[in-house]
């Protein structure tokens, strides 16, 4: 369980970014953070990370306080929180399974670490996850010989090495086409229910938003003006999160499909 209480983010002496977020998220839910360009987005999940220091207010992990942790505390804190990212973050001369421990960093000693001997349950750990993911027969490809959408698989799978117990994706599928995009939403809404990891998505893409998540939170200059389920998320709230600053890439609200596709109806291969 994830539980923001009055987060404020001031960034020097400028006027608030974020200005007291409450946000509380259960095991299984995905849900998508949507705003314009500025409001907020990625500063909050970086809060959630500590690389954007909050001003004030709470962020509790499974009971546990991040805001304020230093140093060993924050690394172990950290492990508990994996991240994907728009352009992946992968390192191209090493292989996909290099890639995929690096998520264990957090865990290893540095000789471990610096020789990249990895525990044998990681590297059995590391090939369950890449099957379930399809990427496990390019363990030993270079990253860079990979699509978009298997690099991002890669990113997927090196967060969950850590083990992680709240998963952050800032806009995962804002570099990839727009089938391979839909593939990552459905793995990552997958990856939830079976792990029971709440994962929060940046994303600019309301219709995507609409069909793959649980839960649609609308921040409009740092303040949160829409918070529920998808079906309600309407041509209203579209236009009290929009409106006047700019239209998102994806206006049309679609009608809703009800519950999104599961990942058994999509294709995978096209990535
Ligand atoms: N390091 C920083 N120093 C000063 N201001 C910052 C910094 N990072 C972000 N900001 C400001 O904070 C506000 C929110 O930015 P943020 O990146 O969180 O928005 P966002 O909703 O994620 O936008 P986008 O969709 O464009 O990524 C913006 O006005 C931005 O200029």
């Amino acid at each position: 369980m994830l539980e923001i209480s009055n987060l404020v983010k001031r960034y020097g002496q400028d006027e608030p970014v974020l200005k007291g977020l409450d946000l509380a998220v259960d095991g299984n839910s995905v849900v998508a953070i949507v705003g314009a360009s500025g409001a907020g987005k990625s500063t909050m999940l970086r809060c959630i990370n500590r690389l954007v220091e909050p001003t004030s207010g709470s962020i509790r992990l499974n009971g546990t306080e991040l805001v304020n942790l230093r140093h060993r505390d924050l690394r172990r804190a950290r492990r508990k929180i994996g991240m994907v990212f728009q352009g992946f973050n992968l390192i191209d001369r090493l292989t996909v399974m290099e890639n995929v421990l690096a998520g264990r960093l957090g865990y290893v000693s540095l000789f471990q670490a610096v020789s990249r001997r990895y525990p044998q349950e990681d590297i059995e750990r590391a090939f369950v996850l890449m099957e379930r993911v399809g990427i496990a027969h390019y363990a030993n490809k270079r990253a860079d010989e990979l699509s978009g959408g298997e690099r991002q698989r890669v990113g997927v799978v090196r967060a969950l090495m850590q083990e992680p117990e709240v998963l952050l994706a800032d806009e995962p599928t804002a570099s990839l086409d727009p089938r391979t995009s839909e593939q990552i939403m459905v793995l990552l809404q997958s990856l939830a229910s079976e792990l029971s990891l709440p994962v929060l998505i940046n994303i600019h893409n309301v219709a995507q938003a609409r069909s793959y998540t649980d839960r649609i939170v609308g921040l409009r200059h740092g303040t949160m003006i829409f918070d529920g389920a998808p079906a309600d998320f309407d041509k209203e709230a579209l236009d009290a999160i929009y409106g006047g600053i700019e239209s998102p890439e994806d206006e049309a609200i679609p009608p809703q499909a009800g519950p999104g596709k599961r990942e058994s109806e999509v294709r995978h291969d096209s990535t």
